[in-house]
């Protein structure tokens, strides 16, 4: 053997030596990062299927299984202290909505648009804006509700104050965190009206919806308390308070869930942040309750799929869902649910696919009403565009005004869901 043989075998050897540790160095530096729980298991999954491509590789054990100490996890993540405030004044609120949900007068009266609202709406619209002005004061807010019609018609103040007085969570150190208690009635006008932000592309921008499904809420059905940050105009915090969803994630999708008369096993706050994937919880009514990551269930077969859209028909045509669903071979029929509890089923895969389909070239669907949801939908493995597949821009005031229409599914097939969309559409 020639010396530049042995040479050129040492090198060789020399290589496979040091691929080896390079081999061994990746492993270990691996399983850090998932131990670390920078890289949650269902994400690590959910970007295995990204790259793949493919839904099926969006195991079943990626769906709630795992429990995040939320406090620990938040202390060290970006937007820590946002979420754990708009968690908490979501579970405050929500508190606040139940009482009127169980009474027999919700103190109904009609808006300038026609729509209902209640005191409920107002109450906890208050408290929402209370706890943010008391944490982060110049954040800028856009809320569904304003305080006009209640300075003109005081017992309807006075019942509201009463209600906005007397919720509390009970935690001292929660209560505390949220700001404590409004001054008086007058005070609590003022602060309503604190959520008459234009919106729009700069800074840090809060959208709440003090009762999202109003018409629900009143019919006994879905309703939920939603509350998103943006800033610079894309969602970087969204929270989904939803009192008459079952706590249970796998508990089977249907018209009629979360009707039981008491509130025994039911509430559940839905939340994300950008980047940090997203998670139920149990509504509480104290301090937050453990949570757990979830994701969206991915569709093997579209026979097997299940879509949902509104109660209402005049907010999404449902005839057109249907015939969507028909061609893309949905056998199952839809599950009619108000509100962005939409948006927190499908996340936690209770269901599949949300349709929302313009009734009116005219109507421009309001950020409030989808803020969160979008976020917590995108952070579960999903992805949320209006009907021309186009991702909806929170940026451009108070309304969806260059969007039309919402079509949330998971991602693997959201661009099948969109074809078929306007295939229908065309035809009309
Ligand atoms: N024409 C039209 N088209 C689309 N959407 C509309 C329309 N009119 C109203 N709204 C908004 O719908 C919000 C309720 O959402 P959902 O339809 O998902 O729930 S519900 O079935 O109506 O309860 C509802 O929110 P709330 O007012 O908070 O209930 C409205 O902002
Ligand atoms: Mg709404």
């Amino acid at each position: 053997m020639t010396v530049d043989k042995i040479k050129q075998q040492k090198k060789a050897s020399s290589h496979t030596f040091y691929s080896k540790i390079l081999f061994v160095f990746s492993l270990i530096v691996l399983i850090l990062a998932i131990f670390s729980s920078r890289i949650s298991f269902p994400r690590l999954s959910l970007i295995a299927s990204h790259l793949t491509g493919s839904a099926n590789t969006i195991t079943a054990t990626s769906r709630s299984t795992i429990t995040t100490t939320s406090t620990q996890k938040m202390a060290s993540s970006q937007y820590a202290k946002e979420l754990e405030v708009a968690q908490l004044a979501v579970q405050r609120a929500a508190r606040l909505t139940k009482r009127v949900f169980h009474e027999k007068a919700k103190g109904t009266v009609s808006k300038d648009d026609k729509s209902p609202v209640t005191i409920g709406d107002f109450g906890a619209q208050a408290l929402i804006i209370s706890a943010l002005k008391a944490n982060f004061p110049s954040d800028e807010i856009v809320a569904e509700e304003e305080a006009a019609q209640l300075r003109e018609d005081t017992p309807l103040r006075d019942q509201i104050w009463e209600l906005v007085k007397s919720t509390k969570l009970d935690d001292e150190a929660a209560e505390q965190l949220l700001g404590g208690a409004i001054k008086d009635a007058d005070a609590m006008l003022e602060i309503i009206d604190q959520g008459n932000s234009k919106g729009g592309a700069k800074g840090r921008i809060w959208t709440i919806d003090p009762i999202d499904g109003t018409k629900g809420f009143l019919r006994g059905g879905q309703y939920a308390v939603c509350l998103g940050l943006m800033v610079d105009g894309d969602v970087k915090v969204g929270v989904l308070g939803c009192p008459n969803l079952p706590v249970d994630d796998a508990a089977p999708l249907a018209a009629d869930i979360g009707t039981n008369a008491t509130d025994e096993g039911r509430g559940v706050i839905f939340s994300a942040v950008q980047g940090q994937g997203a998670t139920s919880r149990p509504l509480g009514t104290a301090g937050l309750a453990e949570g757990k990551s979830i994701a969206m269930k991915p569709i093997t077969e579209m026979s097997n799929a299940s879509f949902c859209e509104s109660v209402e028909a005049g907010h999404s045509d449902q005839g057109v869902a249907g015939q969507i669903a028909q061609k893309l071979g949905i056998t199952k029929p839809s599950v009619r649910m108000d509100s962005q509890a939409k948006y927190g089923s499908i996340a936690r895969g209770a269901g599949d696919i949300y349709l929302r389909l313009p009734t009116s070239k005219s109507y421009q669907e309001k950020i409030w009403d989808h803020a969160a949801g979008d976020l917590i939908v995108r952070e579960a493995g999903g992805q949320v565009t209006d009907v021309s597949g186009n991702r909806l821009d929170f940026s451009v005031g108070r309304t969806l005004a260059e969007n039309k229409g919402v079509i949330a599914a998971p991602a693997a097939v959201h661009d099948q869901v969109i074809k078929v969309v306007q295939e229908v559409l065309g035809q009309q």
